[in-house]
């Protein structure tokens, strides 16, 4: 089996007439936490939403190159929607739980809708889910109560769990822990370092220092090309603002050359 749980070779995206990702190629190892990062608007996002096809709901997008999650050509193979949303669970910037589910519904909701489980395994997978994001011990007593009922930190966790709950092998995280205080952003830096045990983790991030206490590996995006890629000591050797205030000048200096 290979070891590489997603590759990109020569994507390039358009959004109409603008390309906003220059033929990046990465790839990144099973059972990794994989860091992107770069300055707002650089194609990080974006890079998330390739790999799980949610670019497809934007008609103005257009997606060149070969992207393999878990070894399948996903834009060129016949791979199934379901197939892919269950490889690929996705937690975006802000928590979306459904807040008049309850809590066990929100996170029973993908394997009722894809009938992953038989009903008997369905308790036990829902404490699973959230036992590995770290909610359990402060939910299990509620489990009916709307979602709405968490707090934002708890809401966070509960999509983490909603995720997992179709055992998916790449979870795709967009900047979770952005809107956090740092109590709970520590939670989920937790709940990402166990999870790569059997979960390859995506995870978009401003911060180097949090990139720095989960990831393993990285890659620095700037202007919708990748200039830095590989382990994380590597990527991460100097500073990050110096490396992106360099590159923001030496663009500036182009830019004044070309105009
Ligand atoms: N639907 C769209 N139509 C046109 N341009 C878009 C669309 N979505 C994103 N873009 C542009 O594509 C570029 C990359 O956006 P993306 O959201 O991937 O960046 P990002 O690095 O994740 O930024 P941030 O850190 O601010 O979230 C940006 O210039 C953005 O304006």
């Amino acid at each position: 089996m290979s070891s590489v749980a997603v590759r990109l070779s020569n994507l390039n995206v358009w959004f109409g007439e603008r390309q906003v990702l220059f033929n990046v190629n990465l790839s990144v190892p099973l059972n990794t936490v994989y860091a992107i990062m770069g300055p707002s608007g650089s194609g990080k996002s974006t890079i998330l939403r390739v790999i799980n096809k949610l670019i497809l709901l934007r008609p103005e997008s257009r997606v060149e190159g070969r992207v393999e999650v878990m070894g399948l050509d996903i834009y060129g193979d016949s791979v199934r929607p379901d197939q892919l949303a269950r490889l690929t669970g996705m937690v975006f910037q802000t928590p979306n739980p459904f807040p008049h589910l309850s809590i066990y519904d929100n996170v029973a909701i993908g394997p009722r809708l894809h009938n992953t489980v038989k009903k008997s395994e369905l308790d036990s997978l829902v404490r699973w889910a959230l036992e590995k994001s770290a909610l359990w011990d402060e939910v299990k007593d509620r489990l009916r109560d709307p979602a709405s009922t968490l707090s934002g930190g708890q809401q966070q966790r509960l999509c983490i769990a909603r995720a997992l709950a179709l055992k998916p092998r790449i979870l795709l995280m967009d900047e979770p822990t952005a809107n956090l205080d740092p109590v709970n952003a520590a939670k989920i830096e937790e709940v990402i370092r166990e999870l790569s045990r059997d979960v390859t983790v995506i995870i978009v991030t401003h911060d180097p220092g949090q990139a720095r206490r989960v990831a393993n590996r990285a890659a620095i995006l700037f202007m919708g090309r990748l200039v830095r890629e590989g382990p994380l000591h590597s990527v991460l050797h100097d500073s990050y603002s110096q490396l992106i205030q360099r590159l923001t000048e030496e663009y500036a200096v182009q830019r004044g050359v070309s105009d």
